[in-house]
């Protein structure tokens, strides 16, 4: 049902159309000259025209559309939020409006700066309009994310594009009803009201909020994409509170700190980035106040003195008197030229806005997810479904009586709430600006949000230069806990990346980056870390329960296509991201290692306590009498081994200790570097780096091997620990004295240790060799009164046979021991 100004952009189209058929005809008539006939027709496109004939471009395909939309909506919420350091609310709903025609109401509300009204309906309708144009950090890039979702919602429906905005620097909400020109590229005003108080839409003291209708079909594909993007949104931001309403339910994704990230600071162009058009436009800033030209390269390029734009200039042989007007577009190209070629000082980083350690550490140990419900996974809190008409013919629209957005100012980052909280309804009055509301319905959602906490996380970045842009990379690892199995995270500017992962470089700096490090084969971390024993995965890293976490910051993100899905290999970009990997790859494998101990002195313990009563019966049964503190002796032995087992490192946010970054990322200003050597930089370090790995390799190893044989050893003869049971006795408390027999190393070269029997028991002395190339204990095989029967009914979890010899051995030990006592 077209409207006024749908009709108008009709009217514009059919004007259009009219003109051409009227060439043609014009064209065709028999009066006109060959020449006219073949003439060649040019036309100019409108922007809008362009962007919606070729929508691939910007990402908006088939059946990405909703996706994209989302995408580009909760971007330009949390740009204008982190912009002013407003710790992000935001609310984004989708639903379906009209199943049997695939229309879909999309609706994104937050409470950043808002839009200056006067400029609100080019922002949001003219393509390649944006307040982002400039060196800094940010989200957006194009000016054109916005536009088509307009543009889609124009396009396919005759439904208004509805927007509420309070401005930062106006304070008074206006509400517009809006559509897109695509033939003109301009925007249409159906409606713009001031709205008074008690109609106010948007609480907090600036915001903005859209509500579009989409034509779109949603496959399960995309939607779990959308629920992907919006779980890693908030993996990556966990600075905002994010509620996510669905007709799945209502998600609510938590603010989980209020430490934001630095806000990214507009710089001045490097000159070594300097062209034709960037010069231009510097001159023409300064074209009313007769600078020289040396005076405003300084003042527009950083990292350029008045004296160095001097020489800049006299180096291509033009006069410094010559007024900055008079020189040509050729003596431009001259300057340009001549500083392409100069060496300045590296550019600073104020620009960027990366995660920072601890804000992604935040993110990373409290990765929220939402999950299917189905397969009876109940672990994650269950939402309501609002329910609602399918194919209501209103607009609808989600009143906010929900429960209150957490203020958390709390500076430590502690995960403040797991829960999924269900919104509810309330009724509002019925007119343009408030259309008919949900009613809420205790329906039980398929989907509900789990909370992933790993055991393990560490992070590492680094500062480099690609493409002549300062780059951050950023590197996050979660390991173990809730984590269920191996997935790489990439992130560009605080954007998740979620399509194309087999073309990014992240992509291949897991395949390259080489892992043997973590003394850990294949089969072990299947058997003993892996969730999932089936998996078919090829590498050992990816049979891990293990989250792997790229971010790359920068103004110029190598982007192998412009729908910013995945990243190539620019520069150096692979050698740093590779060079963080292997970093965090050193990390955790002192953790694999560390559980692997732990593991083993765990089936020793359980080895131990399942053949304690049969060594105690066989020591017993040998002595003739039945000594009642042998249990408990050996017992406490057990205990001992069990003090000793190695801790795991709970990397949580408020141990931050225990994940301290190998790097701890600092803003850094490059400001007295050369660009150049920077740059070459990477081979040279490269080299060192070999050289440093081949070392800490060799250390690690030799540390490791040290380590091992003495963990091994103490493994192996902590049976018995008598060291300690000396050391307890020398307090005064009270030992087995059989077990207690007193230690003293009589020749450590030959590792050989004697026992000696307690005073008043047997002065011989027994000798224990312990053979350190087989590790295994060497001792005499004697008969003994082990009732074998009893043993071989083991548990089903009774130790294999290995370990079955080594207690057999310890048996006969004692048996010996005791049987030779009693012939004496
Ligand atoms: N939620 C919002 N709050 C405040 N301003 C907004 C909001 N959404 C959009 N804008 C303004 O509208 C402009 C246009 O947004 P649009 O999404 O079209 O382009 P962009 O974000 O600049 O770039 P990109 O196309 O890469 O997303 C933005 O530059 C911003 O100034």
């Amino acid at each position: 049902m077209p409207n006024k100004s749908a009709s108008t952009v009709l009217d514009s189209t059919e004007d259009k159309i009219r003109v051409e058929v009227e060439e043609l005809k014009r064209d065709s008539s028999p009066s006109t000259t060959k020449l006219e006939k073949y003439k060649i027709i040019y036309n100019k496109k409108a922007e809008s025209e362009f962007f919606v004939d070729n929508s691939a471009l910007a990402g908006f395909t088939g059946e990405r559309i909703l996706y994209m939309a989302i995408r580009e909506l909760i971007e330009n919420s949390l740009d204008s939020c982190e912009s002013f350091s407003i710790l992000p609310s935001i609310k984004v709903s989708l639903k379906i409006f009209d199943q049997a025609n695939d229309l879909w109401m999309l609706a994104c509300e937050d409470n950043g700066t808002g839009i200056n009204s006067d400029k609100l309906p080019i922002a949001v309708c003219s393509f390649l309009t944006s307040a982002k144009y400039m060196e800094k950090q940010q989200r957006g890039l194009f000016g054109v994310g916005l536009k088509m979702v307009a543009a889609f919602s124009t396009k396919d429906t005759d439904f208004p594009i509805k927007v509420w905005n309070k401005s930062i620097d106006e304070q008074d909400e206006y509400y517009f009803e809006l559509r897109t020109d695509i033939g003109t590229n301009k925007p249409i005003v159906l409606s713009k009201k001031l709205l008074p108080k008690q109609h106010s839409r948007i609480q907090d003291t600036s915001g903005f909020r859209i509500e579009v209708i989409l034509r779109a079909k949603l496959v399960p594909i995309t939607k779990n994409k959308i629920y992907e993007y919006v779980s890693e949104t908030s993996i990556v931001n966990p600075y905002s509170s994010i509620t996510f309403e669905t007709d799945d339910g209502i998600f609510q994704f938590n603010r989980r700190t209020s430490i934001m990230p630095n806000p990214a600071q507009e710089i001045l162009p490097h000159p070594s980035d300097m062209d034709l058009k960037t010069l231009k436009k510097a001159i023409s800033k300064f074209q009313t106040q007769k600078m020289s030209l040396p005076k405003i390269l300084s003042s527009s390029f950083q990292k350029l003195s008045y004296e160095k734009a001097k020489d800049i200039v006299t180096n291509t042989g033009l006069s410094l008197k010559t007024p900055t007007g008079d020189f040509s577009e050729h003596d431009l190209i001259k300057i340009v030229n001549i500083c392409k070629k100069t060496k300045f000082q590296n550019p600073n980083t104020d620009h960027l806005s990366p995660i920072g350690q601890e804000v992604l550490t935040i993110g990373m140990m409290s990765e929220y997810t939402i999950v299917s419900n189905k397969g009876n996974d109940t672990t994650g809190v269950t939402v309501t479904v609002p329910s609602f008409p399918p194919t209501s013919p209103t607009t609808p629209a989600l009143a906010t009586a929900e429960k209150p957005i957490l203020n958390n100012t709390n500076s430590n980052p502690q995960v403040t709430n797991d829960t999924v909280t269900a919104s509810t309804f309330e009724s509002v009055q019925n007119d343009e600006t408030r259309p008919t509301p949900f009613k809420n319905s205790l329906l039980k959602s398929n989907f509900s949000v789990k909370v992933l906490k790993p055991v393990l996380t560490t992070y590492t970045s680094r500062t480099c230069v690609i493409n002549n842009r300062p780059t951050v990379v950023e590197t996050g690892l979660a390991y173990g806990g809730d984590i269920p199995s191996f997935k790489l995270y990439r992130f560009a500017n605080k954007i998740p990346l979620l399509y194309d992962e087999g073309s990014d470089v992240a992509r291949e700096v897991i395949s390259e980056v080489e892992i043997n490090k973590m003394g850990i084969t294949k089969k072990q971390a299947k058997e003993q870390f892996s969730v999932n024993k089936e998996s078919k995965k090829d590498r050992v890293i990816e049979v891990l329960p293990l989250h792997i976490f790229f971010h790359i910051c920068s103004t110029k993100i190598p982007y192998k296509t412009a729908g910013k899905e995945s990243i190539a290999s620019e520069g150096e970009l692979k050698y740093y991201m590779k060079s963080c990997l292997s970093e965090l790859y050193r990390k955790l494998s002192t953790q694999i290692r560390k559980e692997l101990k732990l593991k083993e002195a765990e089936n020793k313990i359980r080895l131990y306590k399942h053949y304690l009563p049969f060594i105690v019966d066989s020591i017993n049964e040998s002595l003739g009498s039945k000594n009642s503190k042998l249990n408990e002796s050996f017992t406490r032995l057990i205990e001992n081994h069990l003090s000793k087992k190695p801790q795991i490192d709970i990397g949580d946010a408020s141990s931050a200790d225990s994940t301290l970054p190998v790097q701890a990322f600092e803003k850094m200003d490059l400001a007295g570097t050369d660009l150049e050597p920077d740059i070459q930089e990477p081979q040279k370090t490269k080299d060192t780096q070999k050289t440093k790995e081949t070392k800490d390799t060799k250390d690690t190893k030799d540390t490791k091997d040290t380590k091992d044989t003495k963990d091994t050893k103490n493994m192996v003869s902590s049976k018995p620990n008598l060291n300690k049971l000396e050391s307890k006795k020398k307090d005064n408390k009270k030992v087995d004295p059989i077990l207690a027999g007193k230690l003293t190393k009589v020749d450590p070269t030959r590792n050989v240790t004697k026992y000696k029997k307690p005073k008043g028991t047997n002065k011989k002395l027994i000798i224990k060799e312990q053979d350190t190339t087989n590790k295994k204990n060497k001792s005499l095989t004697i008969k003994t009164n082990v009732n074998r029967t009893k043993m071989n009914k083991s548990p089903k979890n009774a130790p294999n046979q290995s370990k079955t010899k080594e207690v057999q051995s310890t048996i006969d030990f004692y048996s010996k021991r005791v049987n030779k006592g009693k012939k004496k």
